[in-house]
């Protein structure tokens, strides 16, 4: 596989959500987990995710997307990181709807003309197996867990990543980092999962921390903003579109009736670029 080194980068931001993009669709390289932590070390790149861009598989997508934490774990989906690579394609084609496929499915994008963009996440999965959970637990939307009492039910939530919501008088109030690296790692997720702490400020909006699985505290998660949005309709809590604060700023998530996608909406911005050196990637394996 070819090497790394000399490749352009684009560092961009989704609410302060740190993304990394690789374009890799001229020539396609591997990125080790172990690269991917090289590059994620402070003084580096630090990212919170990195969106690498293959040559798509189907005929209308831009680009096959693979998606790692900072960790070298893959992801599914990554809300914000779509916002941006969507944005980034849009400035280079002068297309505003471009099209990815992704693990979790194909995603549209529409890049609006005041810069933001909305994403079609596709539908949310509800099935234990599908979350994955590590058993059956039930009905997936309230489930109490034990050695969690105090933080009430959890909802569970796949959005092609899995999700825990737990709805909380105080979302500033949990000590997000401990309580959620503690939960990401609990055994009835056997993939691990992103958790969020989430306080309903009206029935159309919401105040979320999240703690993200590879990635720990993010200051945005769109599928976890996606995943708190639909938790919080099915369990009576909202209506299917509401606003959600994160310490970066605001999503709009629509949780269509026709059709049950979820659709988000947000900003994105561009921070710097440059090309990787092998320095950056001296520890990478
Ligand atoms: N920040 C991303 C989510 C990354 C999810 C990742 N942490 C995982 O599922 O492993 C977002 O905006 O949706």
């Amino acid at each position: 596989m070819p090497s790394l080194a000399g490749r352009h980068f684009v560092k961009m931001n989704g609410l302060g959500n740190e993304i990394l993009v690789l374009d890799l669709r001229d020539d396609p390289a591997e990125v080790t987990p172990a690269a991917a932590r090289a590059l994620a070390r402070p003084g580096v790149l630090p990212f919170d995710q990195a969106m690498l861009l293959y040559p798509p598989r189907g005929g209308e997508a831009a680009a096959s997307v693979r998606i790692l934490n900072s960790d070298g774990s893959e992801s599914g989906a990554c809300g914000n990181g779509t916002r941006c690579i969507a944005a980034l394609e849009a400035a280079r084609t002068g297309d505003m709807h471009p099209v990815f496929e992704s693990a979790a499915g194909r995603l549209d994008c529409t890049v609006h003309p005041d810069g933001s963009v909305s994403v079609d996440m596709g539908v949310p999965h509800f099935g234990w197996r599908e979350i994955p959970l590590a058993s059956d637990v039930g009905a997936t939307e309230a489930v109490r867990m034990p050695g969690y009492d105090l933080l009430g039910p959890a909802s569970f939530v796949s959005m092609g990543n899995p999700h825990a919501v737990f709805f909380v008088p105080m979302a500033d109030a949990v000590d997000v980092a401990a309580t959620g690296a503690a939960l990401e790692h609990d055994p009835l997720f056997p993939e691990r999962a992103n958790i969020s702490f989430a306080e309903m400020l009206a029935p159309d909006h919401i105040l979320l921390h999240v703690w993200e699985r590879g990635a720990g505290r993010t200051r945005a998660c769109g599928t976890a903003a996606c995943a708190t949005a639909v938790a919080a309709a099915r369990t009576g809590r909202a209506g299917r579109r509401v606003r959600v604060t994160l310490p970066g700023g605001d999503l709009t998530i629509a949780w269509r009736e026709a059709d049950g996608h979820v659709v988000m909406t947000g900003p994105v911005a561009h921070d710097f670029s440059g090309v990787l050196t092998p320095a950056m990637l001296a520890d990478a394996a």
